[in-house]
């Protein structure tokens, strides 16, 4: 584990206080923790006119480090918010990992264990504007790997501040991976967002735990609500039998067609133009970035769908976890247009 000025160490801090009162640097706890069970390289190759089933030349190829929560982490980065990222890497291919980190700013707590980290392959298709997503299984991570995260994570969360969990799960853990570690939040203060798919969301939505958010894309809800939704009447009163569970607030990203935000008073729409992204990949990360952002604010809903969805718009002009300049995003949440449903 690397060393973290960030982090708040009672220990350390009392005896550096001890050692002279007036030089004691102030340090300051994390403002979000990100876990990611199942991270990944992307390898983002971008073709002119993808056609399957024939032989391709690519213009470009770019591997960044991704993952979920590593995206949300590396965009919050940006943005100017301390994060500690912790999760499983494998130890044969961490360095590339922790250049990232080191470069961000971003604290590395991620647990090692032995193997590589996936690689995920992200086909970019310049004349559609699509990309096509190829992920991988990813490391066969053990218990006692998991029992470390969530000590990890106990150790660095403070009260009041947002957790994202995001992301699939290796095949080794079982679906309520996610569900364990919001229970063992439980009584923290922590306000979870949640960003996964499939068995493990709806087994942290059963679960009696804390989650404050989620954010589904269209397909995501589909699959946790067991039908098909169609137009935006639909997507709102699926959001609402979510919301029932417990939740504060559930976004559902519809990508060039906007994101819906649903808390238990108010429902909006929100979008900028659809426009030709150069990977769509984490799109939907940087938009919990955004969030989880507007969450540190104590924003109200209609700057929380702002602000995300201008993050999730600049993180579209770039291949990999980052985004453009402050006040860039700002004059594009300026400019989201926000509808109330
Ligand atoms: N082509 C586009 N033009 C404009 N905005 C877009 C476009 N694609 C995505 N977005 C923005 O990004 C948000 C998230 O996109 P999307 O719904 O595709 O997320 P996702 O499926 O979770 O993606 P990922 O899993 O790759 O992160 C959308 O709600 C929208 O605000
Ligand atoms: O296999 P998962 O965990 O569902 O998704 C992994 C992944 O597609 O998510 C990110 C984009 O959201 C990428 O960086 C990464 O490759």
């Amino acid at each position: 584990m690397s060393e973290d000025p960030q982090v708040e160490n009672s220990d350390v801090e009392t005896s550096k206080v001890e050692a002279s009162k007036a030089e004691a640097p102030k340090v300051q706890p994390p403002q979000v923790v990100t876990v990611t069970l199942n991270p990944a390289i992307d390898l983002t190759i971008t073709l002119d006119h993808f056609v399957i089933g024939t032989v391709q030349r690519a213009t470009a190829a770019v591997s960044t480090c991704g993952g979920k929560g590593i995206n949300v982490a590396g965009c919050l980065a940006d943005w100017g918010i301390r994060v500690v990222a912790t999760g499983v890497l494998g130890r044969a291919n961490d360095g590339t990992f922790a250049e990232f980190f080191a470069a961000k700013g971003i604290a590395d707590r991620f647990v090692r264990t032995p193997g590589e980290t996936r690689t995920n392959i992200k086909i970019a298709d310049r004349t559609s504007g699509e990309t096509t997503d190829v992920n991988l299984p990813g490391l066969r991570v053990p218990a006692v790997a998991f029992d470390a995260v969530r000590k990890m994570l106990m150790d660095s969360v403070a009260p009041g501040r947002p957790v994202v969990l995001a992301g699939s799960l290796p095949e080794t853990l079982p679906e309520t991976a996610w569900a364990r570690l919001a229970a063992d939040l439980r009584g923290r203060e922590a306000r979870i967002v949640l960003d996964t798919s499939g068995g493990p969301l709806a087994a942290a939505l059963k679960a009696n735990v804390p989650i404050h958010a989620v954010k589904p894309n269209h397909v995501e809800l589909e699959a946790v609500i067991g039908r098909p939704l169609t137009g935006t009447g639909e997507l709102v009163e699926a959001a609402r039998t979510l919301l029932a569970r417990g939740l504060a607030l559930v976004v559902v990203s519809r990508g060039a067609e906007g994101a819906l935000f649903v808390d238990s008073e108010t429902a909006l729409a929100a979008r900028l133009p659809a426009k030709a992204a150069l990977s769509t990949v984490g799109a939907g990360d940087a938009m919990v970035a955004g969030i989880v952002a507007a969450l540190i604010e104590d924003a109200p809903i209609e700057r929380i769908a702002r602000l995300s969805t201008a993050f999730a718009a600049s993180k579209l002009d770039r291949i990999g976890p980052y985004l453009g300049p402050a006040e860039d995003i700002e004059r594009l949440a300026a400019a989201v247009s926000v509808t109330l449903i």
